[in-house]
């Protein structure tokens, strides 16, 4: 289907192109996948450009491997000429070993969690609510083991450093810098800060299995004396504290907005009087068409969660408000389409 196939409708002219690429998007995210799982790109970076080659070294089919190869090369990500090589998003993005390889959010982004989730969104959106009997805010949910480690580069990476800059001010003239990690994932959002303040200390928060992959950060960062672990449910666990810091990334739009100020409310006796909280979200509330991120965003949580989405900036300072929060500060992230929320205790 081109452009030149128009047809008209209330007396415009419309093509169906957009359509078609929007039906066709599952085809894009298997071939991708595809190219990742087999280390096609891989293969290419280390000099072999053939497909016969290739598909050799892969002990793949010939003619499949050209296949792949030319759909790789029709979404952007080879070119063809004199053989097969990498685009500079390839060559940036998908390297096994760089630390900006984004490979692994594939198998993130289009899980088995996907596959099977998406098939059933009309399903979804008539109960409101996910599908599946083990939602991800379940405690210890096994899809974080996979998300976490592949999070530590090009995801968590540039945000960490850009909430590390954000905070340099405020966190330098302090005597101390306590950090809580609420749902910490890599580590990365409090291990960066720690790293650059001889004197704070991170406590991480999250299940015990996900603590276990952060040791790795940890050891590389030489922080493991100033590194402390609270293994369990933020919803329950004790948080010990006060804290200089909490920083809560990625965490809230996976529950209601009941559920949130619970949690708040639990976070806000465990911050000092002069403490800050820092809440890393994607924000929706601005246009769908020049803002979809959060709204697509948002179509995960339904398929994924109970009663997650990606809430308001409204939203969030009512509960902020409501927690015993002052009126946030708003910061765009790093390498993520998501916003710092930096907030103070309330007088
Ligand atoms: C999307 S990841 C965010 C990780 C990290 N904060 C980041 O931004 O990169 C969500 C994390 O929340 C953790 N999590 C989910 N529900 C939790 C709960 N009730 N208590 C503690 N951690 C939880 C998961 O294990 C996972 O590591």
């Amino acid at each position: 289907m081109t452009d030149d196939t128009l047809l008209s409708a209330s007396g415009a002219t419309v093509s169906p192109e957009p359509l078609m690429q929007m039906m066709q998007g599952l085809h894009v995210t298997g071939i991708v996948q595809a190219g990742v799982e087999l280390g096609i790109f891989d293969q290419i970076a280390g000099g072999n450009r053939l497909a016969t080659t290739i598909a050799s070294a892969l002990n793949a089919d010939p003619r499949g491997t050209r296949i792949l190869l030319d759909a790789l090369a029709a979404l952007g990500l080879l070119e063809r000429h004199d053989g097969y090589h990498l685009t500079a998003l390839a060559e940036t993005y998908l390297i096994p070993g760089r630390s900006s390889y984004l490979g692994n959010m594939v198998n993130i982004l289009a899980g088995p969690w996907a596959w099977e989730g998406f098939p059933r969104l009309a399903e979804a959106v008539r109960r409101g609510t996910t599908l599946t009997e083990r939602p991800w805010e379940t405690p210890g949910h096994e899809f974080w083991e996979t998300f976490s480690p592949s999070s530590v580069g090009a995801i968590s990476g540039p945000g960490s450093q850009a909430l590390a800059e954000l905070m340099e001010p405020w966190a330098s003239p302090r005597d101390s810098l306590d950090i809580l990690d609420v749902a910490c994932g890599s580590g990365l959002f409090s291990l960066t800060q720690a790293a650059q303040h001889p004197k704070a200390h991170a406590t991480l928060l999250d299940s015990a299995e996900v603590l276990d992959l952060t040791k790795e950060t940890i050891g590389r960062l030489d922080l493991a004396e100033r590194t402390s672990f609270i293994r369990g449910d933020a919803f329950e666990v004790p948080l010990a504290g006060p804290y200089d810091l909490i920083i809560v990334s990625h965490l809230f739009h996976h529950f209601s907005e009941e559920r949130c100020l619970t949690l708040l409310s639990r976070l806000a006796t465990a911050l000092k009087p002069d403490g800050r909280l820092v809440i890393h979200e994607f924000i929706s509330g601005a246009a769908p068409s020049t803002t979809p991120f959060p709204y697509l965003f948002s179509v995960i949580m339904l398929t994924s969660t109970g009663e997650g989405e990606a809430h308001s900036l409204d939203t969030y300072e009512r509960l902020l408000r409501e927690s015993g929060f002052t009126s946030p500060e708003v910061h765009p992230s790093r390498g993520m389409p998501s916003h710092f929320l930096i907030a103070g205790r309330a007088g």
